[in-house]
């Protein structure tokens, strides 16, 4: 991995863990830019994340997110992702030649908390699956994939930062 390449910061982890929030405070408080994957499928497709899922289907959506994350060619840049984008190997593979990952680990309780309008967010989850069982499948696979592991639980934005900056040191 070359020194530019390795400059970028990537989070990852279950929706409403903070990626998008706390993605541009870190961005802020490191100087560098800040791209949220997100928002590169909904530009490049002009439609929100929750058209797309509806429209399409939970398989075409992680193709379309894999397809939105190995499009990114950046340098100095935090990198927030959907919740979602460890269903695509080569996106993560992508992601870990860009730089570090960092996975928020956050409980289940805090999430359920957080995500009050999980019919409209947008979250792929197939038929039948609870934010539990996500909790449970995803949590193997941003472990598997993390650098850098935080557990944010009670800690506020800021000192989530400090910790991802201490890790990163
Ligand atoms: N450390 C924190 N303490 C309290 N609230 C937080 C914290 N981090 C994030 N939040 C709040 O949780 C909500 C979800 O945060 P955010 O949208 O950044 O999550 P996300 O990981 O980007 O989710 P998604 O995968 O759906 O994009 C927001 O309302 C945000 O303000
Ligand atoms: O965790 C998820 O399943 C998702 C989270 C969002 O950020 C989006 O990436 C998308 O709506 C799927
Ligand atoms: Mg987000």
């Amino acid at each position: 991995m070359s020194a530019e390449a390795s400059s970028n910061v990537t989070l990852i982890g279950m929706p409403g863990s903070g990626k998008s929030t706390i993605g541009v405070v870190l961005a802020k408080r490191i100087n560098r830019q800040f791209i949220d994957t997100d928002l590169v499928i909904q530009t490049t497709h002009q439609r929100t994340l929750q058209e797309i899922m509806d429209a399409e289907g939970f398989a075409e959506f992680c193709k379309l997110e894999e397809e939105a994350v190995l499009s990114v060619d950046v340098a100095h840049h935090v990198v927030a992702t959907g919740g979602s984008v460890v269903y695509g190997p080569e996106g993560m593979e992508h992601l870990k030649q860009l730089g570090k990952v960092v996975f928020l680990k956050t409980g289940l309780k805090t999430l359920e908390e957080r995500l009050s309008n999980m019919a409209t967010r947008g979250i792929a989850l197939r038929p039948g699956q609870t934010l539990e069982d996500l909790f449970h499948e995803r949590n193997r696979l941003y472990t598997e994939y993390a650098d850098i592991t935080i557990s944010c639980d009670g800690l506020n934005v800021e000192q989530i930062c400090e910790q991802i900056e201490a890790a990163l040191a």
